[in-house]
């Protein structure tokens, strides 16, 4: 079995608490409170700085040249495509300026940008792919499930519902099934643990978005 159906059986019982979140469910029937979106967006926008940059570095440790440009692409990708939708969603949501970051996404870009840093890039590559993995299930999920017109979160809903992302998504589990079946059983566990970490992080994001939780 493969490094990464063998690893979400892991997650699996996460990813299901996370579809039956308020954040979730209300993204999804349209009446998630404005507020809490606008509060997401502009953590997200932070979220993805980070992330992008976390995803150049792993580009730059990728062990096969192939696989840093699928890292270099990614980052891009979170830099400049996805936070396209999160400028566009800015001016139709009257958000002026991301403000700072607060507690949930700070420990969460934190921990990508550690792992990037410190450890072998397999495990850092483990670590960035519930980031990818999780929100093309959820966007899926809420894709496939949705039946009302007019929600003024569908953007959101298209872009990670949609294929480009899921061919991106596709590349990355394939790249972490790559490095994982050529490394040591060692640093597989260890990409095991964050993967799962990260997993957790995902869930605490839409934890705080809802409840807009702040240092103070
Ligand atoms: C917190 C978070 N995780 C994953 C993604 C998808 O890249 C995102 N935009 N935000």
């Amino acid at each position: 079995m493969k490094w990464t159906e063998r690893t979400w059986k892991k997650i699996d019982n996460n990813y299901k608490t996370i579809l039956e979140m308020p954040f979730v469910k209300e993204l999804a029937n349209g009446t998630l409170p404005k507020a809490k979106f606008q509060f997401y967006m502009a953590q997200d926008s932070l979220y993805l700085e980070h992330f992008g940059k976390a995803l150049a570095q792993i580009a730059a440790k990728a062990h096969r040249v192939e696989h840093s440009l699928a890292y270099i692409r990614f980052a891009e990708g979170a830099i400049v495509v996805e936070n396209a939708l999160h400028e566009s969603y800015f001016e139709d949501f009257g958000i002026t300026e991301k403000g700072t970051i607060q507690p949930a996404c700070h420990h969460y870009t934190h921990f990508l940008k550690s792992v990037a840093a410190l450890e072998p890039v397999e495990v850092a590559m483990a670590a960035t792919l519930p980031c990818f993995w999780i929100y093309k299930k959820v966007g899926n999920h809420i894709y496939n499930s949705e039946t009302i017109a007019n929600n003024p979160y569908q953007r959101w809903i298209d872009t990670y519902g949609g294929d480009e992302f899921a061919e991106s998504v596709q590349r990355a589990k394939d790249i972490c099934d790559h490095a994982a079946a050529h490394t040591t059983p060692e640093i597989r566990n260890r990409m095991s643990e964050v993967f799962i970490q990260a997993s957790l992080l995902e869930y605490h994001f839409w934890e705080a978005a809802y409840h807009r939780r702040t240092w103070n």
